[in-house]
């Protein structure tokens, strides 16, 4: 259990009650993150409920989006989501512009994006894999990421003021072996928080809460699995997507209906493009699973 500070619960407070009757209230977050470290969720609260800009840093399938869901959920504010390696324009960050039909006249209507809804009305906004970010984009995220939470928007010429309770919450795919790097003067702008696959008994308890697996002792080999998986992730032996707890997730949840090592091929051997890592995969699974 963890004990939040008074500057948390008064957010958590004031929040539930602001967002109570909200007509976005399907964009809160389900919950669910279960972490080896308390400190990640209580540390990304605080800096939330301080207006800070929170990044969560981790390697793909590390819980990054779950957990950003769960402080959407905690707060009980709705969450808009984009994602920079498919998002790459500025209409996608801010809206465009179409012709609707009113009374028989065509009139020109703005739609906005999720960067200003998500500003004009005091909601979490998610940015995944800021790191892909197209330099054009920058200047948008900049802006929008400054003290004075503050953008002109091109397409009505408008300056956007942010709702005090407007906050932002980040992801980079940055693993054990590091991916792109962020830009330094974006990561000057946030709290970052790191958010590595979880082990042992949370890991655990992610399998039995998220597979349809019951069976505690083949859990338990999949724990032992992704132990030895992230040993050899770490010596530089295999990728490491190999140890994620998506394909994990995966894995458990084949082996519900078919022989364990033949689910680890289906999930994470053949993501492996490289047949030294696919062998180091598949000697590690043989230690712990039957043919
Ligand atoms: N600590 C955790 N607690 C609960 N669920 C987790 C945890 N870690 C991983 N998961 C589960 O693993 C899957 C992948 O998690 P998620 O999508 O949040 O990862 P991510 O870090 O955002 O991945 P990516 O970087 O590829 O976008 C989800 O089904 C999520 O529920």
């Amino acid at each position: 259990m963890i004990t939040w500070p008074p500057v948390v619960v008064k957010a958590i407070e004031t929040r539930t009650e602001q967002f109570r009757h909200d007509p976005d209230r399907a964009l809160i977050g389900s919950g669910g993150y279960t972490a080896d470290d308390e400190a990640i969720v209580h540390d990304a609260a605080v800096a939330l409920a301080l207006g800070k800009n929170v990044l969560l840093k981790g390697p793909t399938g590390s819980g990054k989006t779950r957990l950003a869901e769960t402080l959407s959920a905690l707060f009980g504010q709705p969450m808009h989501s984009i994602n920079c390696s498919v998002d790459l324009d500025a209409e996608a960050l801010l809206g465009f512009k179409t012709i609707v039909h009113q009374n028989g006249q065509a009139v020109i209507e703005y739609v906005p994006g999720p960067v200003i809804q998500a500003m004009t009305k005091g909601h979490l906004l998610y940015i995944d894999e800021i790191n892909m970010a197209k330099p054009e984009t920058l200047p948008i995220l900049n802006g929008v990421l400054d003290y004075r939470r503050r953008l002109t928007n091109p397409l009505t010429g408008e300056v956007v003021q942010a709702k005090p309770t407007f906050g932002v919450i980040a992801a980079v795919n940055e693993g054990y072996i590091g991916t792109v790097p962020l830009n330094e003067a974006l990561k000057n702008r946030f709290v970052v928080i790191d958010v590595p696959y979880v082990q042992g008994a949370t890991l655990k308890s992610v399998l039995l809460a998220q597979t349809t697996v019951t069976d505690e002792a083949l859990i338990d080999r999949f724990v032992a699995l992704s132990a030895d998986l992230l040993t050899q992730v770490r010596n530089g032996q295999i990728a490491e997507e190999a140890a994620s707890v998506r394909a994990l997730l995966d894995a458990c949840d084949l082996a519900a209906y078919m022989p364990p090592l033949r689910a680890i091929e289906r999930s994470i051997v053949d993501k492996l493009d490289d047949e030294r890592e696919r062998a180091a995969v598949r000697n590690i699974a043989e230690t712990w699973f039957e043919e």
